[in-house]
């Protein structure tokens, strides 16, 4: 990434001998190649020092790029690259000459922190600065937690350390991160600026001379900023330390803060968060490189151009998808059946713009969302004659979802991809009544869908690889992570969280409370636990779909045991509770009660208390005591359970796919790194014995039952989560 220039006074800049130094490139090797990017660095600096000829040095990056720090993969390695940087910044930093920073595209973690030693920074206007080493489990390692304080002061410093956000340069000149912000040629404005400071004293520039601007109330600002962290990290552990560093900047001298921040970036090398966080990054990016059974690839599949998108139905899913679109500037259709409909979701759509419009503002972007040419209201479906693509989001029913994917298909350009927002329903039967079914597609998106990242892209039987790579790409551009699955019901998501919700439900007729398993799952890092979350979704959602499986309401057959469907177990309660009309935040009363209809304080309730009781004596359920252990089992290794059934269906093509759906859709705690990273932690041994001894228990609970492909990991020997699929059609005679 990074580049030196030795510049000799009185020359043309151009004609300047060159030397290059480059530090971590963006796309770095696994075989530690920063060890030899750092050593070109010590010796560039070294030989500018040693050279008289040389008067000052500017430090920029490769091909437009400053740097995006040090290579992550290194953290796992036992050679641990880039942990010799700081001295190379402070050697930086003490140069006799000056060091000007250019910094073009990113700089980023270490990348920052070679700029802090430098003596002056110059950015380009669309350069984007930061820290993210907390979003991977770590602390600036390289000094940064004790030179950026004194630059940009403590409030400043903790907020980008600790949240580990990208600031625009304008931003970055506001704070004095950097001195200049060009929007010519960098590398060049950088030179003169060089050329300028020759012969100048540098001891002011030299960051770990300053002193941490004091502030006048500094105690009771760290205090309060504490809490902040704290509640923010929901038990990551990188940010709480993030501040105990910057915290040793305003009470130590410098390379007393060095040291603190060292012992703290090995404590957190060392925690199995940062491991679990840099997996969720790789991960990330693994997804993108989408597979299916039948071949069909990212690297050989083109998307197609979207010029004009529609959304057919403005309930909360369609208004958060339309909002997407219309972020991600794309022309947007959005269509209601009728006029009242139309009407108020069209309130609600622009309420949802002028919100976002503003949060932009303050980033200093702008949404023009009142241009009929980019956002059009509609009730008549010939308006949907030239769009590209079509996402429907209306009320999760078969019947309804047919009968517009008919009509779609016969007014719709030829060429328009025809996409089902359904959380479950099956695609190949949806794309049935098209004539077109390869350009049909899920794409499944979460509430509220401009802010939650999942998009859940489901493939069918006949799903073109051109449509995946469509779908991909709107994914992309709406800035969300798209992941590629295989049709079955409730995909990936939903699938896993079936047994889950499943079990907490069980838990509550064995003797637990809502808020018991909910603390349970909140401490282990879930945003909400299962009953706070089905009551922000509606209990009304999953009632409809039990009834139309026949597994609740007019159509059960009489005499069926209220305990029991299908011969296993199965629990009434949420459907009691629905006849009640508690449908949860909507109706003001759920698994909890809140202040009024529509209200989100989540408070206990004594009827659901005295509800349950009542439930346990109708059906002679003994009541005893459930630890935080079997909650925790029972709910996660299950879900687990039903990860690995999915991974031998092929549905998706490896945990990866599993862990970034949960993270990024489910409120998983990115620090534990998703749910089958998780089970890598836990030890697959352990979770199988677990489900054996649960399975025993509850032996009318095929969820508890091991899967085949679980076992067969464990019996060759728990290999790591990477090799997993290797495994699946592997003879294993052990087994
Ligand atoms: C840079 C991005 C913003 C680019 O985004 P974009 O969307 O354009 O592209 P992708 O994200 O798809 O990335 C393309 C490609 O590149 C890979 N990649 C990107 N960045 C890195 C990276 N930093 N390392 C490895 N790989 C990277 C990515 O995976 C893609 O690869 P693919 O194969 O899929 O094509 C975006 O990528 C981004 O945000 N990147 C991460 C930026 C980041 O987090 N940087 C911080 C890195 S950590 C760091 O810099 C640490 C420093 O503070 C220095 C630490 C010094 C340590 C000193 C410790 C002293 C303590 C001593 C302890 C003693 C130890 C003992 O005793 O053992």
């Amino acid at each position: 990434m990074s580049w030196g220039r030795h510049i000799a006074p009185g020359q043309d800049n151009r004609k300047l001998p060159e030397v290059q130094v480059v530090i971590s490139p963006l796309h770095p090797t696994r075989n530690s190649p920063c060890l030899a990017v750092l050593q070109a660095l010590e010796d560039g600096l070294k030989r500018a020092d040693a050279d008289p000829s040389v008067k000052a040095v500017t430090i920029c990056g490769e091909n437009g790029k400053f740097s995006a720090g040090a290579d992550i993969r290194g953290f796992s390695s036992p050679n641990k690259q880039g942990l010799g940087l700081g001295p190379i910044v402070s050697l930086i930093e003490r140069s006799e000459k000056p060091v000007v920073a250019a910094i073009e595209g990113i700089a980023l973690g270490g990348g920052l922190e070679v700029t802090l030693g430098c003596h002056y920074r110059i950015a380009h206007v669309q350069a984007r600065m930061g820290l993210p080493e907390v979003t991977i489990g770590l602390l600036p390692g390289a000094e940064g937690t004790q030179r950026l304080p004194r630059l940009i002061g403590v409030p400043a410093a903790l907020d980008i350390i600790t949240t580990g956000r990208h600031i625009s340069a304008s931003e970055a000149l506001k704070l004095g991160l950097v001195d200049e912000v060009v929007e010519e040629n960098t590398v060049e404005a950088a030179i003169r600026l060089a050329n300028r400071l020759i012969g100048q004293p540098l001891g002011h520039r030299r960051l770990s001379l300053k002193p941490v601007p004091k502030l006048p109330n500094m105690e009771a600002f760290l205090t309060e900023a504490l809490v902040k962290v704290k509640k923010r990290a929901q038990g990551c552990l990188a940010p709480e330390l993030c501040f105990q560093a910057i915290k040793a900047a305003t009470e130590q001298p410098f390379a007393d803060g060095v040291r603190k921040e060292r012992e703290l970036f090995n404590i957190l090398l060392t925690s199995g968060q940062a491991k679990a966080l840099q997996y969720a990054f790789f991960a990330e990016r693994a997804v993108e490189k989408w597979t299916t059974p039948s071949g069909a690839s990212w690297k050989t599949a083109s998307p197609q151009p979207i010029r004009k998108a529609a959304v057919i139905g403005l309930g909360t899913m369609g208004r958060g998808i339309v909002t997407s679109l219309v972020k991600a500037k794309i022309p947007v259709v959005a269509l209601e059946q009728d006029l009242e409909y139309l009407n108020t979701g069209r309130k609600a759509v622009m309420l949802l713009l002028e919100r976002e419009a503003m949060k932009m503002e303050q980033g200093g972007q702008t949404l023009d969302f009142n241009n009929p040419a980019r956002l059009q209201f509609a009730v008549d479906f010939d308006v949907l004659r030239d769009v590209d693509l079509v996402i429907e989001a209306v009320f999760e029913n078969m019947a309804l979802k047919k009968e517009i994917f008919n009509k779609l298909s016969r007014i719709c350009k030829p060429e328009a991809f025809l996409c089902t927002n359904t959380s479950a329903l099956n695609i190949d039967e949806i794309a049935s009544v098209t004539s077109r079914p390869q350009q049909v597609i899920g794409t499944h998106f979460f509430s509220p869908a401009h802010v939650m990242r999942l998009l859940e892209i489901i493939y069918g039987r006949h799903t073109s690889p051109t449509t995946i790579a469509t779908a991909m790409q709107l994914a992309k551009v709406m800035k969300k992570v798209g992941v590629v699955v295989g049709n079955c019901f409730g995909f990936v998501g939903n699938r896993m969280m079936f047994p889950y919700v499943q079990q907490a439900v069980f838990l509550l007729e064995e003797g637990s409370r809502p808020e018991d398993v909910d603390q349970v799952l909140e401490d282990f890092g879930f945003k909400i636990g299962p009953f706070r979350m089905s009551d922000l979704a509606g209990l009304d959602v999953g009632w409809r779909s039990r009834k139309d499986q026949g597994l609740t309401g007019p159509t059960l057959a009489p005499g069926t045991s209220a305990r029991q469907r299908h011969g296993y177990r199965y629990s009434p309660l949420p459907d009691l509770l629905c006849e009640k009309g508690r449908f949860g935040q909507k109706t003001g009363k759920g698994w909890y009660q809140y202040e009024k209809a529509g209200g989100r304080t989540a408070k206990p309730d004594p009827w659901i208390h005295s509800f349950l009781s009542e439930y346990r004596d109708t059906h002679q359920i003994k009541t005893r005591f459930i630890d935080q252990e079997e909650i925790l089992e029972r709910c996660l290794f299950t879900l687990i359970n039903e990860g690995f059934d999915i991974l031998a269906e092929g549905i998706a093509s490896g945990p990866e796919h599993l862990d970034v759906v949960y993270i990024n859709g489910y409120g998983w705690p990115k620090h534990r790194g998703g749910p089958m990273f998780y089970a890598s932690t836990v030890g697959l041994p352990n979770i199988l014995a677990k489900l054996q001894k649960y399975s025993e228990i509850h032996p009318d609970v095929p969820q508890l039952r091991p899967s085949a492909f679980l076992k067969k990991l464990v019996a060759m020997g728990n290999p790591p989560l990477n090799d997993w699929m290797s495994y699946l059609h592997r003879q294993s005679n052990k087994l």
